[in-house]
């Protein structure tokens, strides 16, 4: 998969790969003393500041870096806008080993980057960062979202974005079974990280058949053990003969590769561009009669969380309002079948709508 990648950037300048997503601002962040390589993206300010996670990753290459901050960046536009949230679109990513390359000096120096964009962009937790490492963001910059609940931070997001793909789940399940319900289901989780673990938890609660892979062992025998999910190696995944597939690791698992050895009938995940290219997989999806949840739409609920700690709700109030994604996407199946277009195109229509029309409202004084 990253070979592919590897071939589809190398011909793209830096500015052929911005421009592509059409981003308003990208900055790149280097630091000698700590050995700080970043990039920041900002792709949509219309409806509000970018809001978007920081993660590190040990990329291949720089512009795979610059890849994946640009698609995270755009479908962080999609998924508030989608929300309803009056956020713009924005996510930051780290070069280097989370376990090995990350220390107090590293993150406090990024922070000082986020607090030269003045709010542009507000930094909040993803793949690699934890609540401690936020802390330290934080230390140097106001302009970070998702704080533990003892700094007045609305605490870890991931059980409300577990949640989210949940409903959303479920809403796919009624479009391709009949019926919302997960019992006796069988149903892969690709990564069971920070998300991954607390949906787990939701499908036991529903008595579905769990298959689960990840790179950590420790973390797969932990949740084996506590949900009695059967293990399964990183590549049998996609060969498994389930009812869903659940991408809750990293983006572009839905690719040229993997979509022939796919045997469900929805796929439904938290990872963020599950899609490697939307243009080709999701007319491909539909060729193969598999019903895709799009990946912005229902995995919003961190994003809903962090947002109702920006502006004043409650924890409870985040939860009611990322259980209406269930309706939300059985609405969006409905518009793509209207439209004859797949599922993540009439998502982006969706957002893209309310962009422009708010877009319209404030053009004026
Ligand atoms: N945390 C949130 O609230 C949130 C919100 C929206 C979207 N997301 C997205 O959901 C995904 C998971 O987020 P998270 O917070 O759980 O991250 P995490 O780092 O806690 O978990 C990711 C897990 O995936 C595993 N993994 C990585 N590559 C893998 C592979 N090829 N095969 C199997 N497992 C692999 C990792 O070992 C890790 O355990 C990411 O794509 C993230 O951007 C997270």
């Amino acid at each position: 998969m990253v070979e592919l990648k590897e071939v589809e950037l190398k011909d793209k300048s830096v500015f052929g790969q911005i421009s592509e997503y059409n981003h308003e601002k990208v900055v790149f962040c280097h630091d000698q003393e700590t050995g700080l390589k970043a990039i920041i993206g900002i792709h949509n300010t219309v409806l509000g500041p970018a809001l978007g996670g920081t993660r590190m990753w040990s990329y291949a290459s720089e512009a795979e870096a610059l890849d994946d901050v640009l698609r995270l960046s755009r479908g962080m536009t999609y998924k508030a806008a989608i929300s309803g949230l009056n956020l713009g679109g924005g996510k930051a990513v780290i070069i280097g080993d989370a376990k090995k390359d990350k220390n107090e000096a590293l993150l406090r120096r990024f922070g000082r980057f986020v607090k030269n964009l003045n709010g542009a962009y507000i930094t909040a937790e993803d793949v690699g960062m934890t609540t401690k490492d936020m802390e330290y963001i934080h230390m140097e910059t106001e302009h970070v979202a998702g704080l533990p609940e003892s700094m007045g931070g609305g605490g870890d997001p991931s059980p409300v974005t577990a949640y989210g793909t949940y409903m959303g789940m479920k809403a796919a399940a009624k479009k391709a079974f009949g019926s919302d319900s997960l019992e006796g289901k069988k149903i892969s989780v690709q990564g069971v990280g920070h998300v991954g673990g607390y949906l787990v938890e939701l499908l036991a609660k529903e008595n579905a058949q769990i298959f689960i892979t990840d790179i950590y062992e420790d973390r797969l025998r932990e949740v084996s053990n506590k949900y009695g999910a059967k293990v399964v190696s990183m590549d049998e995944i996609y060969d498994l003969d389930v009812d869903i597939y659940s991408p809750c690791a990293l983006g572009g698992t839905v690719n040229d590769n993997t979509i022939d050895r796919l045997k469900c009938k929805v796929i439904a995940g938290c990872a963020n561009n599950q899609l490697r290219d939307e243009k080709i997989h999701g007319p491909a999806l539909i060729d193969k009669g598999i019903v895709y949840a799009p990946d912005f739409l229902i995995n919003a609920g961190g994003l809903i969380n962090v947002y109702s700690e920006l502006v004043g709700y409650n924890r409870e109030s985040a939860y009611a309002q990322t259980e209406r994604i269930y309706g939300y996407t059985l609405d969006i199946f409905e518009l793509a079948e209207k439209e004859g277009i797949h599922n993540q195109a009439a998502a982006m229509k969706m957002a893209e709508k309310r962009i422009q029309s708010i877009g319209k409202v404030r053009s004026t004084f």
